[in-house]
C-alpha cells in the first residue's frame, strides 16, 4: 500500500532556503545550502495559524507548511500526550512506522510525488529514518538505501527494508537523501505545533538530541507559530548524554538550552517509562529524566521499540474496519466483531485484533460472559491530562 495520496495542499507562498552555517539565502526549496552544503531551514512567506481540526494528521497545519501539489500521508502526527511521573510525554511511537521520522517522510514524499516521483531515490541509512522514508515512497519511487557504516545498523530494520522492496548498498556518495534536510525540519516542527494546539500545562519541550535536528525543528516550529499569530510561551531544552558534546547546529541558534544527562538518570527514566507501558530509547529516556528534573516539561519520546508491521493490502482494510467497528461498539470480543463484519473470517478478525493490540491501537481486558472468560477489546484511551 502506498501512502494515501491527496491533492495539493500547503499553506505559505514564496519559499527561501536560509543556511544555518554561512547565512546564504537562496530562493526556492533546497534540502541543504546550495552554496556551502550546510544545514538549512526554509522561510515560508504568508504562514497562518489556521488549524484544520477536522484533519486527523499533522497536515491540519498545512497553512504552516510549504505548499505541495500532492500530499502523501499515512495519518502521521496528532500523537498522544500523557502524564508520567512529574512530566508529560509525547508518544511519537504512535506514528505509522513507529517513529517521529514519519513526519519528515510525509513532507519529503509529498515533495517527491509533487515533482512527479523519481525513478529511484537513494536514501542515507539512519535508524528509523530510512525505514520511514522507504515506507512513504512505496508506490512513488524505488528506494535504494546507502549504509555508510554497516556496524551501526539495526539488523531488524535492514531486513524490514529489504522485505519492503528497498535495495541496500554500502558506502555513500554524498548525493543521498539524508535525515538532516530542510524538509525534515518542516515535518518535525509539527510536533511543536501540536503541543501549542493541545496546550498541556508545561513550560518547556524537552528534546533528545544527537545531531540536534529535532531540537532545531521544535525551535523553528515555535518561532513559526509565533510569527503566524499563535500565542507561544514555551522554551526548548535539549537533552544530550553526558560527554557527547553539543550538536553544532544547536550552537548556532540561541533559542535551545542544551543539558547533559547522566546515563544512570537516563536508565532510571527508561525504567519509569517502561513501568508506564512506554518502551523508549535511552536518549528519549534522558529527555524524560531531564523534563522531570527541570519541572513543567514535556519530553518527546521519539520512537516505540516495537515497529508496526507493514500490512498487505487486504489486511490493512480489515484492520481499519475492525478498528472502526470497535470504536462504534465501544467494547467487543473478536466473535462480536465477526458477527458485525461477516465479510471477513473469524480467523482474520482474531489476527487483526492481535495486530491492533500490538500496535497500541486496541486495549484488551477479560470479562466473564455466560460463565466463560472472554477477551474484549476497546480503543485505548490515552491519559491526556493537561
Ligand atoms: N535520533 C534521535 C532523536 C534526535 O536526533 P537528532 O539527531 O535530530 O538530534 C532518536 O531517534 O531518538
Amino acid at each position: 500500500m502506498m501512502g494515501a495520496d491527496h491533492p495539493g495542499s500547503g499553506g505559505g507562498g514564496r519559499v527561501d532556503t536560509v543556511c544555518m552555517a554561512c547565512g546564504e539565502r537562496s530562493p526556492g526549496v533546497h534540502l541543504r545550502c546550495p552554496r556551502c552544503g550546510g544545514p538549512a531551514i526554509l522561510e515560508i512567506e504568508g504562514i497562518r495559524w489556521d488549524v484544520r481540526r477536522d484533519v486527523p494528521s499533522m497536515w491540519r497545519y498545512e497553512s504552516m507548511l510549504p505548499a505541495v501539489r500532492r500530499r502523501v500521508s499515512l495519518g502521521e502526527g496528532v500523537t498522544p500526550i500523557r502524564r508520567v511521573g512529574d512530566a508529560h510525554v509525547k508518544l511519537e511511537g504512535r506514528n505509522p512506522t513507529g517513529s517521529y521520522a514519519d513526519r519528515a517522510s510525509s513532507v519529503m514524499a509529498s515533495h517527491i510525488a509533487s515533482e512527479g516521483g523519481r525513478g529511484e531515490v537513494a536514501v542515507e541509512y539512519s535508524e528509523d529514518f530510512a525505514y520511514s522514508v522507504a515506507r512513504y515512497l512505496r508506490g512513488i519511487s524505488d528506494v535504494e538505501v546507502a549504509i555508510p557504516d554497516p556496524s551501526r545498523v539495526d539488523p531488524q530494520e535492514v531486513v524490514a527494508l529489504v522485505e519492503m522492496g528497498a535495495r541496500v548498498r554500502f558506502g555513500r556518495t554524498g548525493r543521498e537523501l539524508g535525515y538532516a534536510n530542510s524538509l525534515s525540519v518542516e515535518g518535525l516542527k509539527t510536533i511543536a505545533l501540536e503541543v501549542i494546539e493541545k496546550s498541556p500545562r508545561v513550560e518547556r519541550i524537552v528534546v533528545p538530541a544527537e545531531t540536534g535536528l529535532l531540537a532545531l525543528s521544535i525551535w523553528k516550529g515555535l518561532r513559526d507559530a509565533e510569527e503566524a499569530g499563535a500565542g507561544v510561551d514555551l522554551e526548548v531544552d535539549a537533552a544530550i548524554l553526558r560527554g557527547s558534546g553539543t550538536p553544532d547546529v544547536l550552537s548556532r541558534i540561541g533559542g535551545v538550552s542544551v543539558h547533559e544527562v547522566d546515563p544512570e538518570d537516563a536508565v532510571r527514566g527508561l525504567v519509569e517509562l517502561a513501568r508506564a507501558g512506554i518502551r523508549a530509547k535511552v536518549l528519549s529516556a534522558a529527555a524524560f529524566a531531564l523534563a522531570e528534573e527541570l519541572g513543567r516539561g514535556l519530553a518527546v519520546v521519539t520512537a516505540s521499540q516495537r515497529r508496526p508491521q507493514v500490512h498487505r493490502r487486504g489486511e490493512s482494510a480489515l484492520m481499519a474496519d475492525v478498528a472502526r467497528a470497535v470504536g462504534e461498539m465501544g467494547e467487543a470480543s473478536a466473535y462480536d466483531l465477526w458477527r458485525e463484519l461477516r465479510r471477513y473470517t473469524l480467523r482474520g478478525i482474531y489476527k487483526a485484533v492481535e495486530a491492533l493490540e500490538a500496535e497500541g491501537e486496541l486495549c484488551a481486558r477479560h470479562v466473564v460472559r455466560g460463565g466463560r472468560k472472554v477477551r474484549v477489546y476497546s480503543r485505548c484511551v490515552d491519559g491526556e491530562d493537561k
